[in-house]
């Protein structure tokens, strides 16, 4: 299915009342997720959706970037849902479950990092799988940027491999040649796949929630693996007092498990849904190094002055930063400054304060120094 959609349509739902309905969104940095979720919220009519955002860094930009979303919003702040079998998302489905008004439908932000397949399966392989219904994998592409080359990354190709519907986003940056190649580039990924067009995340709500595309059967192996795989974790960590938090990023998944990550671009890209021969128990390390991204966060009751700003910017600001975003306040102004940096654009919009200004700045890329960054950052402020 292939489309080019520029409106936002909400058609009635009708979301059966089943295990609730669940739509993970991933993609990769900066390909318009948050943008994508706002549209469904903007849209939902009368639907009532929770929001599970998941972050990568030290602060949730995200949450405070989303259209209001009252009571409806669960915040999954910073932790790593992309750790298998992950009991903070377990947790934190559970939260909106047991709410006393009911939710209609669910909707997950992964971090622009996240291997989606560990979120998957803590749906279909916990006592998740009977309470909820996983609807599809919605991948969020960024039409301007991506490039088979897939940023070098292969959470950014898993993101693609798992996806139920593409959504190849900011088709306004993109040359209609760049479009056609990078569909045709999709489709050899994935066969068959369901690719949607978009500007600013706009795509008609019934042709992404509540679809039903996602296929449990799919993942069968892999569940059964992972089910024996966390009995067997579990085994050794009850033998292992050493570590009194399950998500610690010291944790010895990456060396007890014999992985291979050698695989040559060919591999990725025999990659199929239904077969995933090289990812036995890969996942439980995926997030370990992110694919050598790193998030730095800097926040200050101060304001910056906006020329400092400017100069770091254009003079200081590391080439290897491939995204950044924050809310921004500078002395000259008294807006809140909305700022957002993907891949070479960046932009900033002026919003009303809704709470004390501040100053809070994530910076992702690879190879990055925080120390100096920070001194650069530092050395914007106006006192
Ligand atoms: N030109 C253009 N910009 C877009 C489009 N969709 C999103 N953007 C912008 O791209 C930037 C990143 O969008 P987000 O929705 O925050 O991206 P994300 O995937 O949530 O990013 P991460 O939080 O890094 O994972 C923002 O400045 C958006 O306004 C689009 O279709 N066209």
């Amino acid at each position: 299915m292939t489309g080019t959609i520029n409106e936002t349509q909400s058609a009635s739902l009708g979301i059966p009342k089943r295990g609730m309905p669940v739509t993970i969104i991933t993609g990769f940095l900066g390909s318009g997720k948050t943008t994508l979720l706002n549209q469904i919220l903007s849209n939902r009519q009368d639907l009532k959706v929770a929001v599970l955002v998941n972050e990568f860094g030290d602060i949730n930009i995200d949450s405070q970037l989303l259209v209001a979303t009252d009571d409806d919003m669960v915040e999954l702040s910073n932790g790593c849902i992309c750790c298998t079998i992950n009991d903070g998302l377990v947790d934190a489905v559970y939260r909106v479950l047991e709410r006393d008004d009911s939710v209609d439908y669910m909707v997950i932000e992964t971090t622009g990092v996240a291997d989606p397949l560990p979120i998957i399966l803590t749906f279909l392989g916990t006592e998740l799988r009977d309470l909820t219904r996983l609807d599809s994998i919605i991948t969020v592409v960024d039409a301007e940027t991506f490039t088979p080359e897939h940023f070098d990354s292969e959470a950014a190709f898993k993101q693609i491999a798992y996806g139920d519907v593409t959504i190849l986003n900011k088709t306004d940056l993109a040359d209609p040649d760049q479009i056609q190649n990078l569909e045709a580039y999709i489709s050899t990924v994935k066969e068959g796949a369901r690719i949607l067009h978009s500007q600013y995340g706009k795509v008609p709500l019934p042709l992404i929630l509540d679809v039903g595309y996602n296929n449990p059967e799919a993942y069968a192996d892999l569940v059964q693996d992972e089910i024996e795989q966390t009995q067997r974790d579990r085994h050794d960590h009850a033998h292992d007092h050493a570590h009194d938090h399950p998500h610690d990023h010291t944790h010895d998944h990456a060396n007890s498990h014999d992985h291979d990550h050698d695989h040559d671009q060919q591999d990725h890209h025999d990659h199929d849904q239904h077969h995933h021969p090289h990812e036995h128990h890969h996942h439980h390390s995926a997030h370990l190094d992110n694919d050598g991204f790193v998030s730095i966060a800097f926040e200050s009751d101060r304001p910056f002055k906006v020329k400092k700003f400017e100069i770091f910017l254009q003079e200081q600001l590391p080439k290897e930063v491939f995204r950044a975003k924050g809310i921004l306040w500078f002395k000259e102004s008294d807006l809140r400054n909305v700022f957002q940096l993907s891949g070479p654009r960046f932009d900033l919009q002026g919003e009303e304060w809704r709470s004390a200004p501040k100053n809070q700045l994530v910076f992702i890329g690879r190879n990055l120094n925080a120390d100096t960054l920070r001194q650069h950052l530092a050395d914007c402020l106006a006192y």
